[in-house]
């Protein structure tokens, strides 16, 4: 059974069509990297599955209830599919334990002291533990990405979004970013991220999808994808991103 299907999703800026019919089914436990050019319609593409952005046209199957149906409350849905930013958007005055508490406490109606031993081990199993009561101006923004991360878990979410998260970080901090997916991945969270990080793509993703001008060039494991582009504008992609 597929959890998430993506069907015909179209989106226009006006005249800009930036999803032009992309049709994606996402299984439980796997890990889609989106490549593709700036302006391909990634974010976009991430940000309709998050509800950030309506859809013009098609469906968005989440187990099988179309989410992109106009009226419905996008705050369950947000629930269930969690996203994380390039920028990591912390409260600058509430310290990473309380950013990561924000949300469940007010979304789930839970209290503090619930919410405790199983945020705690978030930030445990991320490598956070000592950096819990830190302001975020007292952490990395390796560490304050990561914060962000467990952030969007404590909401137990079935499906993560990521938008070039790695994007804003030096380069000695992206590793420790990427490692967090991987872990991740090992625990079997679903995951569609949005990356130019093509060796951790090479190296992580199930699926590789490209995408260029809002569809889906091509799409399959990345032993496929990298070593035999079928389309000249993958090939021509990789050859200036490699
Ligand atoms: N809110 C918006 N209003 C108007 N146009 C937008 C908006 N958001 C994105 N676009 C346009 O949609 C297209 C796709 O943008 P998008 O950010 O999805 O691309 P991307 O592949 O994520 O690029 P990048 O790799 O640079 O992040 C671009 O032409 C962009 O200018």
């Amino acid at each position: 059974m597929k959890n998430l299907e993506l069907c015909a999703v179209t989106k226009a800026f006006g005249t800009n069509t930036v999803l032009d019919g992309i049709d994606l089914s996402v299984s439980p436990g796997e890990m889609i990297c989106l490549i593709g050019a700036s302006g391909s319609g990634k974010s976009t593409l991430l940000k309709c599955l998050n509800l950030l952005e309506p859809i013009d046209d098609g469906q968005i199957l989440l187990d099988g209830q179309d989410i992109a149906e106009p009226g419905l409350d996008p705050q369950p849905i947000r629930q269930r599919i969690g996203m994380v930013f390039q920028s990591y958007n912390l409260f600058p005055h509430m310290t990473a334990l309380d950013n990561a508490l924000l949300a469940p406490r007010r979304v789930l109606r839970k209290t503090r002291a619930d919410l405790l031993p199983e945020t705690e081990a978030l930030f445990a199993r991320f490598g956070l533990a000592d950096r819990m009561h830190h302001y975020p101006d007292q952490l990395s923004g390796g560490q304050q990405q990561r914060v962000a991360i467990v952030r969007a878990l404590a909401m137990q979410p079935e499906i993560m979004l990521f938008d070039e998260i790695t994007s804003a970080l030096d380069p000695e901090l992206v590793g420790e970013v990427l490692d967090v997916l991987r872990q991740l991945r090992t625990e079997g969270m679903t995951m569609i991220l949005a990356t130019h990080e093509m060796a951790f793509a090479r190296e992580a993703a199930d699926t590789i999808c490209f995408l260029d001008n809002g569809r889906i060039l091509e799409q399959g494991a990345p032993s496929d994808i990298f070593t035999a582009p079928r389309h000249a504008r993958t090939k021509s992609f990789l050859s200036r991103v490699l």
